[in-house]
């Protein structure tokens, strides 16, 4: 039997507590062929197989349900991933601000390939917008990943954003 898909990613979410990790694995994994719960770990993670490049792309993707703090993720939590998402909330400073904290702890425990990708998530609230799209563009810039404005509520940009990441840990 023909395999169901070419390449397996390892992807995993990170972020302040309440940037919406969980809502955007719930959205992006609402076609899903598998979503599953270890309750034993607390650990969650949800499997879709996406096309990118004409190839089959297993992505298992890993929310960080209990590391609310960048101090609490350690190089064990990285261990595997070839993909880190990092998500702040435009209406929240603050979780923007600690992106480069974030930024700092993947640095130091994830494995040096890791491909990154920025997400502004909650973009269907313009009006609490707290960070500009050019602070996120110029720091995506200065750290040479791609960033996308994004919301898990209305959808916008989401499978844009994991197929993306795909893609670049693809080529
Ligand atoms: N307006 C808006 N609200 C959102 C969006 N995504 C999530 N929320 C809300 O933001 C809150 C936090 O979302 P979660 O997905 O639980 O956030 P999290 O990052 O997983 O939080 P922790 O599990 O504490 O780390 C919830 O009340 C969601 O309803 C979005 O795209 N737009």
């Amino acid at each position: 039997m023909a395999k169901a898909y070419d390449h397996l990613f390892e992807l995993l979410l990170i972020g302040d507590s309440g940037v919406s990790k969980t809502c955007l694995i719930i959205r992006f994994a609402e076609d899903s062929f598998n979503n599953t719960y270890i309750s034993t770990t607390g650990i969650d993670f949800t499997i879709r197989t996406v096309d990118v490049e004409g190839k089959k792309i297993k992505l298992q993707v890993w929310d960080t349900a209990s590391q609310k703090r960048f101090k609490t993720v350690t190089t064990a939590y990285y261990r595997g991933a070839m993909g880190i998402i990092l998500v702040y909330d435009i209406t929240d400073e603050k979780s923007f601000e600690n992106i480069q904290n974030w930024m700092k702890s993947i640095k130091e425990n994830a494995s040096a390939g890791v491909e990154r990708l920025l997400l502004g998530n909650k973009c269907d609230v313009e009006a609490k917008r707290k960070v500009q799209k050019e602070q996120a563009v110029k720091l995506a810039r200065e750290h040479g990943i791609r960033f996308f404005e994004t919301s898990a509520k209305s959808s916008t940009n989401v499978d844009e954003a994991f197929s993306s990441l795909a893609q670049d840990i693809l080529l």
